[in-house]
């Protein structure tokens, strides 16, 4: 058949609205249909992982009851309450038992777990790692501590989801480089820990596992994105976490449950097995981190990263150990400091914080000066918020695919992915009004080059 026989056949059916109003609506349910399958797809791989979370907590409550039925004596709550510090003395020379330790972990994560939401998954092979344990002749610096682990660090047999639905169903054959290390140090990694939705945010919510709270005030968020760290810890279910922070995701989780937290200095942990959406930005450097209680526990963690092991394993890591001198010395210091950054509004408490800090310090014989940080919002806007989004927020849009967008990130996700057309005409709009927004909303639109890329690389290294 020619083409114009086709259309002489077609012709005075295209005419017929019947026709027309058939195929509209044929089309339009089609589309309503394979969405809703779609729907139900990710609805189904989602109830499938809290699933499989629910049996791991069982397994974890099994566990933890097994133990306390063949060890009655065991003194659970001594152990708790002893620091991070003082457990790896009585571990090392023996007065406590790793079992009884990991154990008592056990139970309280579960216990904290039902009040506040923050654990997402049992590292069985903890188990395994304490028999491994008892039969080595070296203890390591961590010998029989549990840490908990962020999502998105990849334990060996687990899930690293992100948050988000793409990603599950992908169990990792290998322990991240950061676990390896721990392990060799002695650390029983125990559970794994809940984020937000990708990890850009400060709150801690996904729609797999649900929204994490603060156990100091239910009422209020633990933070983000290493929220569920932040819970476990401060509710006593962990005494030392492994975080991960770009833009404050080790540092506001800390604050907010009243933990001591560091985003160590870029590059200087090894980030091989560790997922991320926005991998390949380069302008403000993530880094691993620990969480714990206090500041010696941070510092006995990084003692710890900071080894061979690390070193071997990721070459590209500087192989600078923990500077021992440096830390124990005495000698006064000069340290900068300011009450505000001219930006960002400060709480009450965070200004009472650093006023007390200060006071602290100056009374410790230390020399403290005020400064303010020089370009604050050319530092904030151009450099943090437009090197964050260089790409204009495409990578981090594009890990929506396939996943239903968490309620607390809508307006978040709605932002990014305005065409950059759209973003730029409404800074424009907005500027003599919110003019803070608008730079924001011109930042998200990225950097447009690769040329601009490097320029931008040249200013973040100049300031
Ligand atoms: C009209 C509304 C305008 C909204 C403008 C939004 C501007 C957003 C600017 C900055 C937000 C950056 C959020 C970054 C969160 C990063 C948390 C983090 O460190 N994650 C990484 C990790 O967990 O490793």
């Amino acid at each position: 058949m020619t083409q114009e026989q086709l259309w002489q056949v077609l012709d005075p059916l295209w005419a017929d609205p019947r026709v027309l109003s058939a195929l509209f609506c044929g089309s339009a349910a089609t589309i309503v249909l394979l969405k809703w399958l779609g729907h139900r797809q990710i609805q189904q791989k989602m109830e499938e992982a809290r699933r499989t979370r629910d049996l791991a907590l069982e397994r974890m409550e099994k566990a933890a009851r097994r133990f306390k039925q063949e060890n009655p004596g065991t003194q659970t709550a001594h152990i708790l309450s002893l620091t991070m510090v003082e457990l790896a003395e009585k571990l090392k020379e023996g007065s406590l038992s790793p079992e009884s330790v990991l154990y008592s972990y056990i139970g309280k994560a579960l216990e904290v777990n039902q009040e506040v939401n923050c654990v997402i998954d049992f590292v069985h092979g903890c188990e395994d790692q304490l028999q491994k344990l008892k039969k080595q002749k070296e203890k390591g610096l961590l010998y029989g501590i549990p840490v908990s682990i962020k999502d998105h660090i990849d334990c060996k047999g687990h899930v690293s989801t992100g948050g988000l639905v793409k990603f599950l169903g992908q169990v990792k054959e290998e322990d991240s480089v950061i676990v390896q290390v721990l392990k060799s140090q002695g650390a029983i990694p125990f559970v794994k820990t809940n984020i937000p939705q990708t990890m850009i945010n400060y709150d801690c919510s996904n729609l797999i596992f649900g929204q994490t709270l603060n156990p100091l005030n239910h009422q209020k968020t633990p933070g983000g994105s290493s929220g569920g760290e932040g819970a476990l810890i401060a509710g006593g279910g962990s005494l030392l976490g492994i975080g991960s922070d770009v833009a404050g995701s080790i540092r506001l989780p800390s604050s907010f449950c009243g933990l001591c937290g560091l985003k160590p200095t870029g590059f200087r942990i090894s980030k091989l097995g560790v997922i991320s959406p926005i991998a390949g930005m380069s302008s403000v450097i993530g880094m691993l981190g620990p969480i714990a209680r206090d500041v010696d526990s941070l510092a006995l963690c990084m003692k710890a990263l900071l080894c061979e092991e690390m070193f071997r394993l990721d070459p590209t890591v500087p192989p600078i150990p923990f500077d021992e001198e440096v830390y124990t010395s005495s000698k006064p210091l000069r340290i900068g400091y300011y009450e505000e950054d001219g930006y960002f509004q400060p709480s009450p408490s965070m200004k009472r914080a650093v006023q007390q800090t200060r006071k602290l310090l100056q009374e410790a014989g230390h020399t403290i000066v005020p400064f303010a940080p020089p370009k604050i919002d050319y530092m904030v806007d151009e450099l943090f918020t437009r090197g964050i989004f260089s790409d204009g927020a495409a990578h981090l849009v594009d890990s929506f695919k396939g996943d239903i967008v968490d309620p607390n990130l809508k307006s978040q996700f709605n932002t990014y992915r305005l065409p950059a057309l759209l973003k730029r005409i409404l800074a424009i709009i907005l500027k003599p009004i919110y003019p803070r927004i608008a730079r924001d909303l011109s930042a998200l639109c990225g950097v447009g080059s690769a040329k601009n890329l490097w320029d931008q690389h040249v200013a973040v290294a100049v300031g």
